[in-house]
Order: C-alpha cells, then structure tokens, then sequence
C-alpha cells in the first residue's frame, strides 16, 4: 500500500488544533508530510505547550488518517511547540493615577536605618525647589511621617469632588499628606495583612483628593515582604529609592531590598541608594567626622548592584531633633545639611528623568528650579 499526500491533507482537514479553531491545514500547523509506503510522518506546530494538547493532536492526527485513508497506516507525528512569547511584566503597575506623575517608593531593608527621615526631608527638598508634593505614610508598622510634619494630631475630612466623597490630604510646609497612622489609634497594634494594607493604601490614593502632584512619596514598611508586594502590584511606582546605614547588617538587608525592586514580578527601576548616618560630626566640632557605622558601605553597595548613589548623610542631632520637633531638617537654609538634601534629592530627580525618558508610560517632568536639571515634558 502506497500513501498518497494528498490524500493525507484530505484527513487533516477534518480536524483542528486543540483550542485553535480552523483545521490543522488551513491554520498551518501541518508543516510537512513524508510518505514512505504504508509510513507516514507528520510534522505539525502547536501554540498550546501542555503535555495534554500534545497528546490530544497526536491522537486525533492517528485517528483521522487511519479513519481516513488506511487503516495500517503507520503514522509518526512530530510535535514541535510554538507558544506566543510571554508578555514581559509591566514596568509600570496599576493604572496611572489622574493628576499623580511620579510615584516614588522610599524603602529600607532594616528597620530605623532613616527611611522615615529621608522621605520627609526629600519632600520637604522638592517643595522649596517648587514641585508640588505629598507623602504617603504606608509604614503600617510605625508611622511616623504625622509626628515629623507635626500633624499628629489632625484627621483628614471629607470633600466633595465631582459628587463623591474624597478624603483631603492635611498639610503643612507645602507637603500634602495621609497616613496610615490617621487612621489607627495611637496604642493600638493593627495586624495588617497584605492584601489589607494595600486596599487600605489604595484608598489612601484613589479615594483622596491629591489633585495634581508632580511627586508622590510613599514611605513603605521596612523589610521586604508580602505588604511590598501587594503594594507594588497595585500602584503605578514610578521608581524606589532604597535608604541604608553603612553598617554591614543594614546593608545585607538593603541588597535584598533592592533586589526585591529588581525582582520579575515587581520590576520597579531603582533610583538609588541613599546612605545615612554616614559618619557622626559633634555640632562643636563641625569639621571632625567618625564613621562609627563603618566608612562607605552603602556607596560601595550602590557600585556592586549597579544602582545610582544618590548621596550620603551625616548622623547628627539636629535631624533627630528637628523630626522630633515636627519641622524636617531640610527646610533650615544655608546649612550644610540643606546642602546634602539638596543633592540627594537633584539626584534622585535626574535619575527619575532618565527613568522616565526611558519607559514612556509615565510623564517625564520639567524642571524649572534650581535642581538645575533639564528635562524636558514629554507629551
Ligand atoms: N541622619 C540622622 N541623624 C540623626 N538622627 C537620625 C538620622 N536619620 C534618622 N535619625 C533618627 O533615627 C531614628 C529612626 O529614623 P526613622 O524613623 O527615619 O527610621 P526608619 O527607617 O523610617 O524606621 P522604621 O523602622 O520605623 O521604618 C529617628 O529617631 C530619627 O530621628
């Protein structure tokens, strides 16, 4: 008995692909057919990898030509899978917020390492250069963003946009801020769970009147857990700036942070690290610096990971104190340490740019103050 091609092509038509709808000829999946006598071989592509869609097309491509065209036929089928390539995970999470351009996340391996202290005065940096900014306080774990603005003590009210009630961020120094810890009584321990905390933060942003804000800092929890996670996923994060101490157990736990940013499922472009606590100058002695956490750490990670270093900070008392006492140490002018902040925060702007020259989705935005960057609006 001798095949016949044609005929062959004949019994493909009469079946398809599982889950593609046209038979297997017209859709293409049949590459080649070799007759030899009573031997056929049949080479087809399928999109579908599972070991069961294989299975499937083997069988049904038995039973038509046996059905077909000849009983005996000895039939070998050549599978070869062809799937669509898997679309790569979004740069950019959650849909854009109307009004927000820049969403940055401020984390921290370790907890106490200043994460809390540099979102403040990176705020406070970017209002006196003349965006407009708020601050998202997410530290489920300590808020402390109301205490360092001074606003403690205030409750965000209602206001009617466009017919639905929003929640209206408290001010001050130009900062528009909520936080988590408006919202929970000052000695109660809430567990949040993940999933929670990020509806909680969800609504923080998509049930509050922002208005239009160039940068959004979210001070996130320390660590690198589920909460992350949820977070991330749910908001369009823009970029992260990672905070650390050139101590050698907060910089094990920085690398996990910004790998966590790095992380396929999160994808989040890294701006920076920040190292504070740098090196401790006594207030009487402003030229003497110790490096009591040791000398570079978070510089010298920064080189490693291959992420920008965004500057360092001293360890001194009067940004302890000016937390403390509700004003962030950025707004005082003409000192060194309005210096420092200025530079980390011209840093971590510019990186932002080029981040956003990059990846379109997100608006770059213009600078017109004295960070002295160049960008240009895109639109
Ligand atoms: N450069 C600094 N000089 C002096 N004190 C600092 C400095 N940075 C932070 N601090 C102080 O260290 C303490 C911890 O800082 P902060 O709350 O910002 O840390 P954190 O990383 O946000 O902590 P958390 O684990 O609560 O998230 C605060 O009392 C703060 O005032």
């Amino acid at each position: 008995m001798k095949l016949d091609k044609k005929e062959i092509l004949k019994a493909l038509e009469t079946i398809s692909v599982p889950g593609e709808g046209q038979n297997m000829v017209e859709s293409g999946a049949v590459r080649n057919i070799q007759t030899f006598g009573d031997e056929v071989v049949v080479d087809i592509t399928i999109k579908n990898p599972s070991l069961q869609a294989k299975k499937k097309a083997e069988v049904s491509i038995l039973q038509a030509i046996h059905r077909e065209v000849y009983e005996k036929a000895k039939i070998t089928v050549n599978i070869t899978v062809d799937a669509p390539a898997k679309p790569r995970a979004n740069e950019i999470k959650g849909a854009p917020i109307p009004g927000i351009k820049n969403i940055i996340a401020v984390a921290s391996g370790k907890g106490g390492v200043g994460k809390s202290t540099v979102t403040a005065n990176l705020a406070a940096t970017l209002s006196k250069m003349g965006f407009s900014v708020g601050i998202l306080d997410a530290d489920i774990y300590g808020p402390s963003i109301p205490i360092m603005y001074d606003v403690a003590s205030q409750k965000p009210l209602a206001v009617e946009v466009g017919g639905k009630s929003k929640m209206k961020p408290i001010e001050n120094y130009g900062v528009k801020i909520l936080s988590i810890g408006f919202f929970t009584q000052p000695n109660q321990a809430v567990i949040w769970r993940g999933p929670m905390a990020a509806k909680a933060l969800n609504q923080m942003i998509f049930d509050a009147h922002w208005g239009e804000l160039d940068f959004l800092l979210i001070d996130l929890p320390p660590g690198t857990g589920d909460i992350h996670l949820s977070i991330m996923q749910a908001l369009p994060v823009t970029g992260a700036v990672v905070v650390s101490t050139p101590q050698e157990i907060a910089l094990a736990d920085a690398r996990k942070g910004v790998a966590m940013f790095q992380q396929d499922a999160i994808n989040v472009p890294v701006l920076g690290i920040v190292e504070n606590m740098a090196y401790f100058t006594p207030a009487e002695l402003p030229d003497n610096k110790y490096y009591i956490f040791g000398r570079d750490g978070a510089k010298n990670l920064a080189e490693d990971m291959e992420v920008p270093f965004l500057g360092a900070l001293p360890l001194v008392q009067s940004i302890r104190e000016a937390s403390d006492a509700g004003r962030p140490a950025a707004l005082q002018t003409a000192t060194p340490l309005e210096s420092s902040f200025e530079e980390i925060t011209r840093n971590a702007v510019q990186e932002l740019v080029r981040r956003n020259k990059d990846l379109p989705p997100t608006e770059a935005i213009k600078i017109t103050t004295m960070a002295g960057c160049s960008a240009v609006k895109k639109k």
